[in-house]
């Protein structure tokens, strides 16, 4: 009989949910381990698997890949967009085909940077606590508004469009810097300018841009000084791109007014995992959420039924494509 098996690794309870009820449509058999891929487990995988699919944390080593090839999968289906986790020359070597989900729900991981904007500058993380003692005084929860605020966003790809779009909605004047000006957002009304001059500018900024080896550390000491005194920094693109310890000086000076982060360099160790229970060894992000203006969401932008659904369905279809010895988008398909 032909391989019609896809296992999953680092599957979560929402994982199994969303590709169950797409799946139907489909016919595959599906296995879904909650363990990360790695050289520990992937002599588990057993022969008559067609697809692996995997997340941002599992690790396609070219030791891995080799174990994979030999068990005769064929396919290592990502379920999320970047692929920095997997050894493409291997896959190439061996024959493993390589497909992914470029693109899901830019709106939603925007509208999630909106969020911790609206929680940060309305301090609703504290009303919320508060009321729920019963305490309804105002102070201590004086805000500002967007409305007339210079918003500087680092990225103008899918998701800086999106969160472009929202900002003018708000009334906000919306300065940015890319690689490739978009022509579409500049009739909108986004300035283009320099890297430099955006920092200089912005009341918020915000990064949506990937994390590549040029841009490590963007926001550093050194690009800190450029900014206003005060300036909010939101971050849901890489936590690479800030460099947390010159960020946490800056915070004790008021240099950086409000941060809100979904992404942290070190988030490997931390998120998607239930650590309520543990000592976290980590003093670095223990220090951040220490202060009052700090909001951490722990890499949950994607997080939406639109976003999950989107993915649960492209990775069928690409897996699908690929039993069907059809040749999906090259957008989705990297080997
Ligand atoms: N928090 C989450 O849940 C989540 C989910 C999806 C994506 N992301 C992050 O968001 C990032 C953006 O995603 P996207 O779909 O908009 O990607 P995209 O490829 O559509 O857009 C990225 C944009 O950044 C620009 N760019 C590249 N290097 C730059 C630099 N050094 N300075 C300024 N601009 C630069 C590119 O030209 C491009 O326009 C991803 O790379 C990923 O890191 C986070």
């Amino acid at each position: 009989m032909e391989a019609n098996k896809i296992l999953f690794f680092s599957a979560k309870p929402y994982d199994k949910a969303f590709f169950t009820q797409h799946n139907a449509a489909y016919g595959f058999e599906l296995d879904f381990l909650e363990t990360h891929l790695g050289p520990h487990i992937v002599n588990a995988v057993d022969e008559g698997t067609f697809a692996v699919c995997v997340f941002v944390n599992d690790k396609l080593t070219a030791e891995v890949i080799e174990v994979l090839a030999d068990k005769g999968v064929k396919v290592i289906a990502l379920r999320c967009a970047g692929f920095n986790n997997v050894h493409l020359e291997t896959a190439k070597r061996l024959g493993i085909r390589v497909c992914r989900v470029p693109a899901y729900s830019p709106e939603a991981v925007a509208e999630h940077a909106v969020a911790m904007l609206l929680t940060l500058n309305r301090k609703t993380h504290k009303a919320y606590n508060r009321v729920r003692e019963q305490n309804f005084a105002l102070t201590g929860l004086l805000g500002f508004n967007l409305h007339g605020k210079t918003v500087g966003v680092i990225g103008t790809g899918k998701i800086g469009r999106a969160f472009c779009k929202i900002m003018l909605g708000f009334g906000c004047k919306v300065v940015a810097y890319d690689l490739f000006e978009d022509s579409e957002l500049s009739n909108l009304g986004v300035q283009y300018s320099t890297f430099e001059e955006v920092l200089k500018q912005a009341d918020i900024l915000s990064l949506h841009c990937p994390l590549t080896p040029d841009n490590k550390y963007l926001i550093c000491q050194e690009t800190l000084n450029l900014m206003k005194p005060g300036v909010t920094i939101i971050n849901t693109s890489r936590g690479g791109l800030i460099h947390t310890s010159n960020t946490i000086e800056a915070l004790k000076t008021g240099q950086i007014g409000y941060l809100g982060i979904d992404v942290y360099e070190q988030e490997d160790k931390l998120f998607f995992k239930d650590l309520s229970g543990m000592i976290i060894e980590d003093d670095t992000i223990q220090r951040l959420m220490s202060f009052p203006n700090v909001l951490v969401t722990g890499h949950q932008a994607f997080f939406t039924e639109e976003a999950l659904s989107q993915i649960a369905e492209t990775t069928l279809h690409n897996v699908q494509q690929l039993n069907k010895g059809e040749e999906p988008d090259p957008a989705v398909i990297l080997i």
